[in-house]
């Protein structure tokens, strides 16, 4: 299944818009994985098992695996959601960006190596870098207006009578998507400009970080990104749902975050 159909099945499954990010940690763990063997992926299956039926995404964050030595964990975390919660939709966060040569090789380690349905990348390499993506049936989630406050360093570049974010989401929509399965990233932070990108890309899913440790309002990014039936966005967050606790409570703790940010973020009538 693409990945387009497989976020619509995850937006019927879950009625939610929430996107649990696994960004691990090991010095916020809670004392009882302090030093335990396997700690990362028993850390994120117990986030993974507590929340799974509050979300229509999760979305591990490389670096933090990688960092850790921990790409192996990353996998059976990754084959763990597809195997035991198919209708979630699993999006690496990679942000990878390269020619075409190298990108066939991020491109079967996001879909080949991890599975996931989609993968997040970074677009400034232009059309061509994204091509060998769409060899595979995962879909491709650019960065478009990032979440943080230097995105405007040169997002918001005035490019020919646009600001550069606009030209990102408009060269995604009209050039990319012909040859595969896109969505955006727009931060939760910048609900101005994530109105203006669904101005633009139409249907597409825009992923949205910001929510919860980063201080994005929820509600606000609902109403300017929601698609008119309500769906259309993944707003994620990370921290705020996996540290919740750093106690023995840490997964319940996460799952009460979760109950929160997911009807922070249920659209009017869902
Ligand atoms: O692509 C992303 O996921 C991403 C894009 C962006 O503009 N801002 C952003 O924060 N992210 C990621 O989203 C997560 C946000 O984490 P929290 O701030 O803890 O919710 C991190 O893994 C970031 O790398």
């Amino acid at each position: 299944m693409g990945f387009h159909a497989q976020l619509e099945r995850s937006w019927t499954a879950s009625n939610s818009l929430l996107c649990v990010g696994l960004d691990p940690d090991p010095a916020r763990f809670p004392a009882l994985l302090d030093g335990a063997p396997d700690a990362i992926y028993r850390f994120c299956v117990a986030i993974v098992d507590a929340t799974a039926d509050l979300v229509c995404a999760f979305k591990p964050q490389i670096a933090y695996f990688a960092s850790q030595r921990a790409e192996e964990p990353l996998e059976r975390i990754c084959t763990y959601i597809r195997e035991q919660y198919p209708d979630v939709t699993l999006v690496l966060d990679a942000k990878r960006g390269d020619i075409g040569s190298t990108a066939e090789h991020y491109a079967r380690e996001a879909f080949g190596r991890y599975g996931a349905h989609a993968v997040t990348v970074n677009p400034y390499l232009g059309t061509d870098s994204a091509l060998p993506y769409f060899e595979h049936e995962g879909g491709v989630i650019a960065l478009c207006r990032t979440s943080n406050p230097g995105g405007d360093d040169l997002q918001n570049l005035d490019c020919g009578g646009e600001p550069l974010f606009v030209r990102t989401a408009r060269m995604v929509a009209e050039q990319w998507s012909q040859h595969g399965e896109c969505g955006l990233v727009v931060g939760a932070t910048y609900p101005g400009e994530l109105e203006r990108v669904r101005g633009v890309v139409g249907d597409l899913p825009i992923l949205v970080p910001g929510i919860g440790a980063q201080g994005g309002d929820p509600a606000a990014a609902v109403k300017a990104g929601a698609r008119d039936d309500g769906r259309g966005l993944m707003i994620s967050s990370s921290r705020a749902v996996l540290y919740a606790s750093n106690g023995d409570d840490f997964a319940e703790a996460a799952r009460r975050t979760a109950i929160e940010s997911r009807l922070a973020t249920l659209p009017a009538g869902w």
